[in-house]
């Protein structure tokens, strides 16, 4: 299978030193394939995802991406200025012009409808979250890369997120890459991750990297519960479909 997008050897470095935030770091992600890259703090989570649209200078190394890939990117941080007032519909529309019909239905694909006249800076947490995956479906994109998109949700809020995440992968079959601090709930959603510390320090299915030495060394004793959790859903969504981990308290 052609990979989407493809990284050998990706070093990058702080600017204006040799000093590497990432190095030697090998990637790849194919179609409808959900990646999520976990890591600490500083890991350099945010600049793998930057250098592999391109946005960050590599040090060496090589970055393919398929030619004409249509991506939708939600960053990390987007800062809306409080004194510019901007209703959604207008947000919608940056930096591509969209119909309102189209700018309509996908609000109700991701479960905000009818909040096209609220100013952004009006919108919860979780709203706003939802408006910014809206506007990076807006294009029809192939691979769509979520920076930290549950970022200031609640547990509750998380879960929901994730579903949707997996809803629009089957919908759209769209690749989705993730990078996200929270592990016990990404792990679910994910066919790869890839855990990274400068490096990549192990990569694999959900269930191997919980009990990688590697992930266990970086997460400490979260990463028990990560497995533990992760077997509790596993097992029963084989069998129905039902609410989110903090309904079931199983130790
Ligand atoms: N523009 C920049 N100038 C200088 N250093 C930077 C810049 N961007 C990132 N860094 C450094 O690169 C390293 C990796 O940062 P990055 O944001 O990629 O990590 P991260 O894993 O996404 O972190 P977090 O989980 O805190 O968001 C950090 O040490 C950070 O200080």
């Amino acid at each position: 299978m052609t990979a989407l997008l493809q990284a050998e050897k990706l070093t990058i470095h702080r600017p204006g030193t040799a000093d590497p935030v990432l190095h030697d770091v090998d990637f790849r992600i194919d179609p409808g394939e959900i990646v999520t890259v976990v890591g600490p703090n500083g890991s350099g989570k945010s600049s793998l995802v930057r250098a592999l649209l391109g946005h960050m200078p590599l040090a060496s190394g090589s970055v393919r991406r398929q030619p004409g890939l249509r991506i939708g990117y939600v960053p990390q941080r987007v800062h809306i200025d409080s004194a510019m007032p901007m209703t959604v519909r207008r947000f919608l529309s940056l930096p591509r012009k969209v119909s309102d019909a189209k700018a309509a239905d996908m609000l109700r694909e991701v479960g905000v409808e009818g909040v096209e006249r609220r100013q952004i800076t009006q919108l919860s947490g979780g709203q706003f979250q939802r408006v910014l995956l809206a506007r990076a479906l807006l294009h029809d994109p192939e691979l769509l890369v979520l920076d930290e998109p549950t970022q200031g949700l609640d547990q509750p809020g998380i879960v929901g997120f994730y579903k949707l995440i997996e809803q629009i992968r089957r919908q759209t079959g769209a690749a989705i890459l993730l990078v996200s601090h929270d592990l016990l709930v990404v792990m679910r959603a994910s066919d790869r991750v890839l855990c990274l510390n400068g490096h990549i320090c192990c990569e694999g299915t959900p269930e191997h990297v919980s009990v990688a030495p590697e992930y266990r060394a970086l997460f400490g004793a979260d990463a028990e519960g990560t497995l533990a959790l992760y077997r509790h859903h596993h097992d029963h969504d084989h069998d129905h479909d039902h609410g989110p981990a903090q309904d079931h308290h199983h130790a």
